[in-house]
């Protein structure tokens, strides 16, 4: 196991009867980065997350977490996570919900405040926590999660139920921790909240993961889309070009897979053969493309999500 590993699980399965909730499932998260883990509801996200925390035994396989063992105190004390809502106190403010946290945590009171500015609630530390929105509810939790200054933050579906703005503040806040130099472990069905916040990423379907790599690594290399008159000589030049690897046509434009470091060339071929370029662009595959790729997912699937983009 690679020293900078923060969590490694190996062949980790989770069966419910018949039910196999994980299967199999080999995973590096490496210290320091944002690492999404991706999936449709019922995939397997929560209950891979909870074996890591010791929360659920698995059925057959391997995990360790900051070096340890799943359940390990020190480990755990390393580590915040937000699975399910904590019981905050409705009739106490945020704040002394926070401070009962700490002490059955034996974590020190001064460590509130910084939790609560964390996730900017200080303005409303001392507001019940009933008269909360969803949004600085869910953010209590997270400062729950931060009380102990941990090294690992494991987030499962934090912007769930939260609006446009909720869900905006929230991926603020998970990049922040990231750029503070904590491992985070976020994860999501909204490919949109992945693509933002995580370097890397795991693709999990149905118990097992399809697919691991970086955002950059699982869009792949961008198509150029060029429009161009007259499209035959422009076709022509295009597929006489060494580093061109392929070029079709596609409605009115060719869609041209070229590396990035040649796209000035490719405007220069054509104008020197006399072809008039009117649109240039690179077209970026979605996170949600290379899912439906990988996946049975249907591109129409859909949830109760305020975004467009989701699993
Ligand atoms: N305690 C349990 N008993 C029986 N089946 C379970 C239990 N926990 C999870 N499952 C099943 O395991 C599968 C994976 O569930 P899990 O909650 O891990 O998925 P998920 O990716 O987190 O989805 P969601 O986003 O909906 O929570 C589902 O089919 C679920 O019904």
């Amino acid at each position: 196991m690679s020293t900078d590993a923060v969590i490694s699980a190996e062949a980790l399965t989770k069966r419910y009867g018949s039910v196999v909730a994980v299967d199999g499932v080999d995973l590096t998260v490496r210290r320091g980065e944002a690492f999404g883990f991706l999936g449709p509801n019922g995939a397997g996200k929560t209950t891979t997350l909870r074996m890591l925390l010791g929360l659920v035994r698995p059925s057959s396989g391997r995990a360790s977490i900051l070096g340890r063992p799943p359940g390990d105190p020190d480990a755990l004390r390393r580590t915040g996570s937000l699975i399910e809502g904590p019981g905050f106190y409705p009739y106490l403010s945020g704040r002394t919900n926070l401070e009962l946290m700490a002490r059955y945590a034996a974590v020190p009171a001064s460590r509130v405040m910084p939790a609560l500015e964390a996730v900017d609630l200080a303005g409303r530390a001392g507001d019940r926590f009933g008269s909360y929105s969803l949004g600085m509810k869910q953010r209590l939790g997270v400062a729950a999660a931060l009380l102990k200054d941990p090294e690992l933050v494991i987030l499962d579906e934090p912007t769930n139920g939260l609006d446009p703005q909720g869900m905006r503040d929230m991926r603020a806040l998970i990049a922040d921790l990231g750029d503070q130099g904590r491992t985070v472990i976020l994860s999501s069905h909204l490919m949109q909240e992945v693509q933002a916040v995580c370097q890397r990423v795991a693709v999990i379907d149905h118990g097992h993961i399809v697919t691991v790599g970086t955002v950059e690594e699982l869009r792949g290399q961008p198509d150029l889309e060029v429009r161009a008159t007259p499209s035959d000589t422009a076709l022509a030049t295009l597929r006489a070009l060494s580093y061109v690897e392929s070029v079709r046509p596609d409605g009115g434009h060719l869609v041209v897979t070229v590396p990035t470091r040649h796209t000035a060339d490719v405007t220069r071929e054509l104008v020197a053969a006399g072809v008039a370029v009117t649109g240039l662009r690179r077209t970026e595959r979605q996170l949600e493309d290379v899912f439906f790729d990988l996946t049975s997912q249907s591109g129409s699937a859909s949830d109760a999500t305020q975004e467009p983009s989701h699993v």
